[in-house]
């Protein structure tokens, strides 16, 4: 079985890129469960289908045909044959996308789906990050990290996903941390889970705690 280090946090705190990095360190793989969400938002908005509905959201999963495939240039992400890796993180996807993570059928299908991914990983750890990894999709992992930064920090790390016309990423992001904040608590550390603030640390030395609280725990 994987050594499992979970990392949850808000939006920008550097979940996945810190994560990513992390895991390449380790000789860990890695698991980003947000994109899961986005790709299944991304295949509503494909169908037409409302993301306020739930019933029908709930319809899609039968036919989510998501898998990721990790390459050298980062994690490729398809839905059926569609390369979605930047679909995903395109703005209307970042909109619509915790309307889709409130629905329970959701929550319960994509967990089951990780918690299947970690037992299958052949790596000798795998680093998942998300919202709910420390506390529901893996409260045993040995290994769990609050990634915290102060939301002006985070506004300006994410000011790459503004678009023109749109709402400013400052209000896109604060409001999708208050919807996501609604149904699972990210914003503070559980008890056994280890905070780290990034604010003022830079991207290597975010990237050096993690890897120093994972040797620090695990024997090796
Ligand atoms: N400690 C840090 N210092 C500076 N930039 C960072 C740091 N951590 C992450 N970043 C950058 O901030 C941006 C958002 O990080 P990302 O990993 O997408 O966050 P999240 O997955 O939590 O939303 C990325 O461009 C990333 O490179
Ligand atoms: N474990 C998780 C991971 C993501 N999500 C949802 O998926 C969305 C996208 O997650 P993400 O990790 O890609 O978001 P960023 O913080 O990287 O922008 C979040 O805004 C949540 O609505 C979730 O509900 N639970």
């Amino acid at each position: 079985m994987a050594v499992v280090v979970a990392v949850d946090g808000p939006a920008g705190s550097g979940k996945s890129s810190v994560s990513r990095a992390a895991s390449r360190a380790l000789g860990y793989a890695f698991l980003d469960t947000g994109a899961a969400y986005r790709a299944l938002t991304w295949l509503a908005l494909e169908r037409g289908v409302d993301t306020a509905d739930a019933d029908a959201v709930v319809a899609l999963l039968g036919d989510f045909a998501y898998t990721t495939e990790v390459t050298d240039a980062g994690t490729v992400v398809r839905v059926g044959d569609a390369d979605v890796t930047i679909a995903i993180r395109e703005p209307r996807v970042s909109a619509l996308v915790s309307d889709v993570a409130r629905i329970p059928e959701v929550r319960t299908a994509l967990n089951d789906a990780f918690r299947r991914l970690i037992r299958a990983s052949d790596a000798p750890g795998i680093v998942v990050e998300g919202r709910d990894i420390t506390t529901v999709v893996a409260p045993d992992a040995e290994v769990r990290i609050l990634l915290t930064a102060d939301e002006a920090v985070r506004i300006a790390r994410r000011s790459a996903e503004l678009a023109p016309g749109a709402a400013s990423t400052a209000e896109q992001l604060r409001e999708r941390d208050r919807r996501d904040a609604q149904v699972v608590d990210f914003l503070t550390a559980a008890p056994g889970v280890t905070t780290i603030d990034s604010t003022h640390l830079d991207f290597a030395g975010t990237v050096q705690a993690v890897v120093e609280l994972v040797h620090d725990t695990i024997p090796h």
